[in-house]
């Protein structure tokens, strides 16, 4: 069968039952009484059509960008009679998600297609509601993080230990063009394994957890959430069936690695990683949910995919970038050689290194790895601005979009880490406008717990590679584009595979 008949079966039935469940949406949005008074926004069999066209095409933040500029800070929409309102500006963001007056109306998430079928229908700690449960859950995970993973010298040790290998693993490919995703990513997951398991573990181990993080991040994307939410025996169809496949083979795979694995070799108050916490934690007052091996392998997988599709994503990314913006590169290396001389990078080195800190926030507003991503639901009517935002509403937070606001950020497609740095160099305060800006980890009572670990991992590898290194482009085929329009629309952004040279650094000034 042609490539076009396929795409075509794709469309079709997804154009012909919307058009139903369109009409059976609309009668039971005029059924149901919406304060009269909602935030502007496209209406009507435009907005339909308009929709499924980009999330078919997976173009849904651009179709968001557009209706930003058309209609301002709150867009709202109808999606087969559900309403969603997109937050256009990080200040209304901030009103709505953190402020006193709102943060409890707008914390809840609610399982999607992906969490109901792959997640074990929100018992993770994403697609839920903010109910005692959730808020046990970060709890908890804070402590087993402060333990296991940002306790400084536990983590410096095992990120230490791995960036090692990783480093020896450069030292053999010096001067020729090859992948860095590949390694890297190893490498990563490594990182994670250790922390959650006590353990390390093989490359192809390595291997099939990352299989299984890039297949949630394909699937779960909102442009394919939109649809399978509303039509869900899309499943059995085409590309969402293949997508479907593929995360349910690869969960079994982590569920026994990370989890079942584990559980066969836990001895009571020995603990050697986060899983261990979890197991032992079940049998604390008011953690009896954690005897329902569910919420655990849930909460297992989205740790897995949260921590690592966002870092692989960062790092990958500032390295790409490092090709294509050899002067921020150099500029990273000077202020390496004059704050560590000749020692090796440490956490609490972050507080004096301000342009590579800079250079971190400003690649993360470059590519808004997560753009719409934060998805939360209104829990009673919000009278905001002369509107109302009704209850039921999921809120989209178009980070996509203000954090190129040209208003503000001039050259928003530009790199510019100074954006970040005041008139003596210093890291700009987080309250600074600039950074208020940024709502890279979210904000609010939801707000993502793994910041200081994120922030710390990418710290440790970008500054230890370019002590050592020059990141340069492939000597015999061509770079692709940092541009993140030109990314593929996965949940997660990551950049396209691409080939770069590490060369040993010629141009050390002294410390
Ligand atoms: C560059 C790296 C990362 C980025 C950009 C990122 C971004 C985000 C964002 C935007 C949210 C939603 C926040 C909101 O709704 O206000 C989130 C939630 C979350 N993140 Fe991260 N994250 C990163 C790394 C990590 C790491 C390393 C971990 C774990 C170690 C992690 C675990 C989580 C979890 C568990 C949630 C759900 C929290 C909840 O719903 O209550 N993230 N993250």
């Amino acid at each position: 069968m042609s490539t076009s008949v396929i795409d075509s079966l794709e469309i079709t039935p997804v154009l012909l039952v919307s058009a139903l469940a369109l009409v059976a949406g609309l009668v039971y949005r005029y059924l149901t009484t919406y304060p009269a008074n909602l935030p502007p926004g496209p209406r009507g069999w435009d907005c339909f059509k308009q929709l499924m066209e980009a999330c078919n095409k997976c173009t849904l933040k651009e179709k968001m960008w557009s209706w930003a500029e058309q209609y301002g800070d709150l867009v709202f929409y109808y999606s087969l009679g559900a309403p969603f309102c997109v937050l256009n500006s990080a200040k209304v963001t901030r009103l709505l998600l953190a402020d006193d007056k709102y943060k409890l109306l707008t914390a809840d998430r609610e399982p999607n297609f992906f969490a109901k079928n792959f997640w074990y229908n929100g018992k993770d700690f994403f697609f839920t509601k903010y109910d005692d449960i959730t808020k046990r859950k970060r709890r908890f995970f804070h402590k087993a993080l402060g333990m296991f993973g940002d306790g400084v010298l536990r983590f410096e040790d095992v990120v230490g230990g791995e960036l090692d290998k990783f480093m020896a693993g450069l030292g053999q490919k010096e001067n020729v063009d090859f992948h860095m995703d590949i390694d890297l990513a190893r490498s990563l997951i490594k990182i994670i394994y250790i922390l959650l398991i006590g353990e390390n573990t093989d490359d192809d181990t390595a291997d099939q957890l990352e299989e299984y993080d890039m297949a949630t991040n394909d699937l779960s994307n909102i442009d394919n959430q939109t649809i399978l939410t509303y039509l869900p025996f899309m499943r059995h169809f085409g590309k969402f069936k293949a997508m479907c496949d593929r995360a349910s083979t690869t969960r079994k795979i982590t569920e026994e690695k990370t989890f079942y694995h584990v559980r066969k070799t836990y001895v009571p108050g020995e603990i050697r990683g986060i899983v261990d916490i979890f197991l032992q934690q079940a049998n604390e007052p008011g953690y009896e949910f954690l005897k329902d091996d569910e919420h655990a392998k849930a909460m297992l997988s989205n740790i897995f995919v949260a921590a690592h599709t966002t870092t692989r994503s960062s790092l990958l990314s500032s390295f790409l970038l490092m090709c294509h913006y050899p002067e921020v590169m150099r500029n990273i290396q000077e202020e390496i050689d004059r704050v560590l001389g000749d020692r090796q990078p440490r956490v609490e080195d972050r507080k004096d290194m301000h342009y590579t800190e800079a250079f971190i926030l400003e690649m993360q507003r470059y590519i808004s790895q997560l753009p719409l991503g934060f998805l939360r639901l209104v829990k009673e009517d919000i009278p905001l601005n002369g509107y109302v935002i009704p209850k039921g509403t999921t809120l989209l937070v178009n980070n996509w979009y203000f954090q190129r606001d040209s208003t503000f950020f001039e050259d928003p497609w530009e790199v510019k880490p100074e954006r970040f740095l005041d008139a003596k160099g210093q890291l700009l305060h987080a309250d600074h406008e600039a950074r208020k800006r940024l709502l890279t980890f979210g904000v609010g009572p939801r707000f993502c717990p793994g910041e200081v670990f994120a922030r710390s991992r990418v710290f440790l590898f970008l500054s230890r590679i370019l002590k050592v290194y020059d990141i340069l482009p492939p000597e015999k085929e061509g770079l692709p584009s940092c541009d993140p329009r030109t990314f593929d629309t996965v949940l997660i952004l990551q950049p396209p595979q691409f080939k770069c040279r590490v060369r040993p650094r010629t141009n050390k000034t002294v410390s």
